[in-house]
């Protein structure tokens, strides 16, 4: 793993910028602050900028962590019960201020129309009735193992999780193509445009508020809505592996697949790769403070199960999707700068 762990000097340096941040802005969701962020970034220490930007272009793993972010964790006050209007008043707003500027040097920060109210930074905590539902506020049934937004040709070059609380060491789980013997599977199969993704229940109708308020971006999010619903009914085939054979990137969430109609040689690959994928899976208990930074590419990323408490104590990260290459969604944006993918 990319490691970097911030000193008490790289705290003392950081916070004066990020107490300032948080003082000038109300919720980190205001578009000035996002649009700002890639600059404000470069203001953050060089070694640490060194850090990410190595993870960035010469890959040295599939995950980078930065820890001993400071977090006064009798400060944050209860979790909230679920992430609807949690970005208002946030306890923790000089700690996403950090994690949306290191987001920031790596590439660009962006949401979905169809998850989480079209939020930018989303919350990772247990939701009361998801207990056994497939989706990240689950708990009780294990989050499976996958590409973030796998199903979608936009999804992120990276998914990042900054821990708050996780009073109960609950793992993330990951496993990363590095690690994978390659030599013993069918690569070239799993190359071939000969399998099917849908979308995850995170993007579903059923989990969104019924409006946004603003009746343009509800056709907009109803036409978005309309297409996850035909990719659900009808997934284009494609393949599972792409970019270089010696050292592919993946894009896989076999818990949202439905292996009808492969091929024979492309099932055997498949169940080939997911059982070597499960085989090197280990699991990594986030502290208050740490932040991860999963190279969605080449790595896939799960949860272990685990009892909520609903007590305000509970579990709770936060989430950053960031791509590399914004321009490749503007048939999906309504404007060049709106991070929103519709
Ligand atoms: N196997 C899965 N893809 N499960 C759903 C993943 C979690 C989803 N990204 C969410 O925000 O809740
Ligand atoms: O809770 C975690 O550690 C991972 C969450 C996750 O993968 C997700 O919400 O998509
Ligand atoms: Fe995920």
């Amino acid at each position: 793993m990319h490691r970097l762990v911030l000193t008490a000097e790289d705290n003392a340096a950081i916070f004066p910028m990020l107490t300032e941040l948080a003082d000038a802005y109300d919720t980190i969701e205001d578009p000035r602050l996002i649009r700002l962020a890639p600059v404000l970034a470069r203001s953050l220490p060089a070694h640490l900028l060194e850090f990410l930007e190595e993870f960035r272009l010469t890959e040295p793993s599939a995950l980078c962590m930065i820890s001993g972010l400071r977090v006064e964790e009798d400060r944050l006050g209860p979790t909230p019960s679920h992430w609807r209007d949690s970005q208002f008043g946030s306890p923790a707003f000089e700690q996403e201020v950090f994690f949306l500027l290191c987001a920031s040097a790596l590439g660009d920060v962006f949401g979905w129309a169809t998850q989480q109210d079209g939020r930018i930074m989303h919350d990772v905590l247990p939701i009361k009735g998801h207990e056994h539902y497939e989706i990240g506020s689950n708990s009780l049934q294990h989050l499976s193992w996958h590409t973030e937004d796998a199903f979608h040709p936009c999804r992120g070059d990276y998914v990042s999780l900054m821990c708050l609380k996780n009073p109960d060491a609950v793992e993330t789980t990951v496993s990363c193509s590095p690690d994978l013997d390659w030599s013993a599977l069918d690569v070239d199969a799993l190359f071939e445009p000969e399998f099917t993704q849908m979308p995850d229940n995170s993007h579903l109708p059923e989990n969104a508020a019924e409006s946004t308020g603003d009746p343009t971006l509800d056709r907009l999010r109803a036409r978005s809505f309309r297409l996850i619903q035909s990719w659900n009914e009808h997934p284009e085939k494609r393949p599972v592996l792409f970019g270089d054979r010696n050292d592919p990137y993946m894009a896989l969430d076999p818990y949202h697949m439905s292996t009808d109609g492969w091929p024979r040689r492309h099932l055997d690959a498949f169940r080939a790769l997911c059982a070597e994928i499960e085989d090197k899976m280990r699991g990594i208990s986030l502290c208050p403070g740490d932040i991860v930074f999963v190279d969605n590419f080449r790595a896939v990323h799960g949860r272990k199960s685990f009892t909520a408490r609903y007590d305000g104590t509970d579990r709770w990260l936060k989430r950053l999707n960031i791509t590399r290459n914004l321009r490749g969604s503007r048939a999906w944006r309504p404007a060049p700068d709106n991070r929103v993918i519709y």
